[in-house]
């Protein structure tokens, strides 16, 4: 089966050629300012145009204002929306509907009780994306490189449409992937050779991986 892969978090356009070069679906850029993957919308607008074609363009965003939403897709204009924070339901419907852009919700996963919480975005987001729970005290809801139990997404149904994200690299991909069946995979951290500084290297790999995983009848 075909997996969609994101890339995310990408500042350079050594990078994000690297991840068009191995077949990305997505492409992610982070608005978020204690993040060390954080772009200006202008700088976004110039990377995702290499996407254009030939993956989607993602603007991440943590809790945004209306003028921050207005500003990224007014200049960058993503394909779609990624809500990383606490959105409710109703502010998902209300972005979907005013930017007319498809909009992946973020849940935070440690336990099976976090799944619990999908239920109310159903119908509502279009994707959703399960991250592994940051640890006490972090400055990033996501991008912290952490994993979780992929056990844990056997339950869902299968009519989940989910990405999987959270700790992911070249050399646990494998095994998330014989665990969880999820119809599209995301990936920063992993891919990095410091926090914030995309490797094309290690994109690559994580790309190798992936494709040895399908050959192998993973997914
Ligand atoms: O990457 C960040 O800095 C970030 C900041 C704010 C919200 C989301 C962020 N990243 C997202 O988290 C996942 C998982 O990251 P990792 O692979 O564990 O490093 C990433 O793919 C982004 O979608």
């Amino acid at each position: 089966m075909a997996i969609d892969i994101k890339i995310c978090g990408l500042k350079t356009e050594e990078a994000v050629a690297a991840a068009l070069e191995g077949g990305a679906s997505h492409v992610g850029f982070i608005f978020f300012e204690k993040s060390p993957r954080n772009v200006d919308a202008e700088r976004a607008a110039r990377l995702r145009q290499a996407a254009r074609g030939r993956a989607q363009a993602v603007a991440v965003s943590v809790d945004a204002s209306d003028a921050m939403l207005e500003h990224i897709v007014g200049t960058m204009q993503p394909d779609m929306l990624q809500l990383h924070g606490r959105e409710s339901p109703e502010r998902v419907a209300e972005l979907r509907t005013r930017f007319g852009l498809p909009v992946m919700k973020a849940f935070s996963v440690r336990e099976a009780s976090d799944l619990d919480a999908l239920a109310a975005y159903r119908g509502i987001a279009d994707r959703f994306l399960l991250d592994a729970k940051p640890p006490a005290g972090a400055t990033l809801p996501g991008g912290n490189g952490i994993t979780f139990d992929w056990r844990l997404l056997a339950s869902l149904d299968g009519q989940v449409d989910y990405m999987l994200s959270g700790g992911l690299n070249a050399a646990n991909i494998g095994a998330a992937l014989r665990l969880a069946r999820p119809r599209g995979i995301d990936v920063s951290s992993g891919v990095e050779s410091a926090p914030g500084t995309k490797d094309p290297d290690k994109i690559r790999a994580f790309f190798a991986a992936v494709r040895a995983a399908q050959t192998a009848g993973v997914t």
